[in-house]
């Protein structure tokens, strides 16, 4: 990997740093993180493995940067940043390095072709182990660089899990409203940009699905509040196990989760939400026994506001619960089947 001109000094370093440290959003704070040090190690390339609680890839971040001289001799910098969710594969020579990484928990450099490759582990709050740093370089890094490095990263993983904290739910442990309320704004973005004129990004398509719980006032009032947060609790993981890993699932409020998942089409979204509604069917839940949920879903177009996709799940969910619970609607359907009038304005209170 070539090396690049390093642009960088100590006042535009502070400067990334206190933008970066503005930012509410975890994925712009991981993008953040990526332009910060690029530039400052010299580096055309650099890339943020993100992990789950099982040290699985879950989505991967890739900055690209190239110093430019245009015909006036005026010197310019391009930058790309792919966001990888759906593809978790990761080349021989970077797994052995994230193996390494997470067996020892501590920084790793090996040579790599003409150069190094470096690895560093992000551990987050209460000691987490959560994803790595990791480019190429000709050079090896002097004493300074790795101290940088360290302190940059000190200082990301602070901001995210403080910004994690803020976003998740105290019992359990989901994304919360607040979340959903940013990743919707980005997602929108990104799919009218897929499907702006002349992109050539994947086309992909979302569903929104709102799940409740049925009954479970009857939970609390017959077993009391703590089996009750138990069941939220078994749910939520139920859920969170039958998604993939490029699904996102929130606990919306009291006993209502919201999935936001990719499905190539409607039979393939229907085919997920009922995996997700059978996965808490057939768990026998301690005390309990039984548990249902009901949903609605539709798909999550970008020509719609979000407050609107919103509105249309949560409709197919209350024709679910009107129709005696424990199913999974879809908006379209129940449109078509005249059960529901197209309204183009939510009545749903979106954040
Ligand atoms: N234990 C516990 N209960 C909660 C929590 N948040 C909300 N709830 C309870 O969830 C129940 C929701 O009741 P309802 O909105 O009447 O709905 P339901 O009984 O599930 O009935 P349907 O949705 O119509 O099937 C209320 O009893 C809330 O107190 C929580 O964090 N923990």
């Amino acid at each position: 990997m070539p090396s690049q001109r390093r642009g960088s000094t100590l006042p535009s370093m502070l400067a990334k740093l206190g933008a970066m440290t503005s930012i509410r959003e975890l994925q712009l704070v991981e993008q953040s993180l990526l332009r910060t040090l690029a530039p400052l190690l010299g580096v055309a390339e650099t890339s943020l493995y993100r992990t789950n609680e099982h040290h699985q890839v879950t989505h991967k971040l890739h900055h690209y940067r190239s110093d430019k001289r245009g015909p006036d001799g005026a010197a310019s910098t391009t930058e790309r940043i792919d966001d990888i969710r759906n593809d978790a594969s990761v080349p021989p020579h970077i797994s052995a390095l994230l193996d390494y990484m997470r067996l020892l928990k501590q920084p790793s450099r090996r040579t790599h072709g003409q150069g190094y490759l470096f690895g560093y582990p992000l551990i987050h709050g209460g000691g987490q182990q959560c994803g790595y740093f990791v480019f190429e370089r000709e050079q090896d890094l002097t004493p300074v660089e790795e101290a940088v490095i360290a302190g940059v990263l000190k200082l990301y993983t602070n901001h995210y899990t403080l910004l994690d904290t803020s976003q998740r739910d105290r019992l359990t442990g989901l994304r919360n409203r607040y979340s959903l309320e940013l990743n919707l704004d980005r997602l929108w973005e990104e799919l009218a940009a897929q499907q702006a004129p002349g992109a050539d990004a994947p086309q992909q398509a979302y569903w929104l699905g709102i799940l409740d719980i049925d009954h479970f006032k009857r939970v609390n009032d017959q077993y009391g509040h703590i089996i009750g947060d138990e069941i939220l609790l078994l749910v939520a993981r139920l859920l969170g196990r039958t998604l993939r890993r490029a699904d996102l699932l929130y606990r919306y409020g009291g006993e209502e989760f919201i999935a936001v998942v990719v499905a190539p089409d409607l039979a393939g979204a229907t085919a997920l939400f009922e995996r997700l509604r059978l996965a808490i069917e057939q768990f026998t839940f301690p005390q309990v026994g039984r548990v249902t949920i009901s949903g609605g879903f539709c798909s999550a177009t970008p020509t719609l506001l979000p407050g609107t996709v919103l509105d249309r799940a949560d409709r197919a969910l209350y024709q679910a619960k009107a129709a005696g619970r424990n199913r999974v609607l879809h908006y379209d359907a129940l449109i078509s089947q005249g059960i529901l009038d197209e309204v183009e304005c939510g009545t749903i209170e979106l954040f």
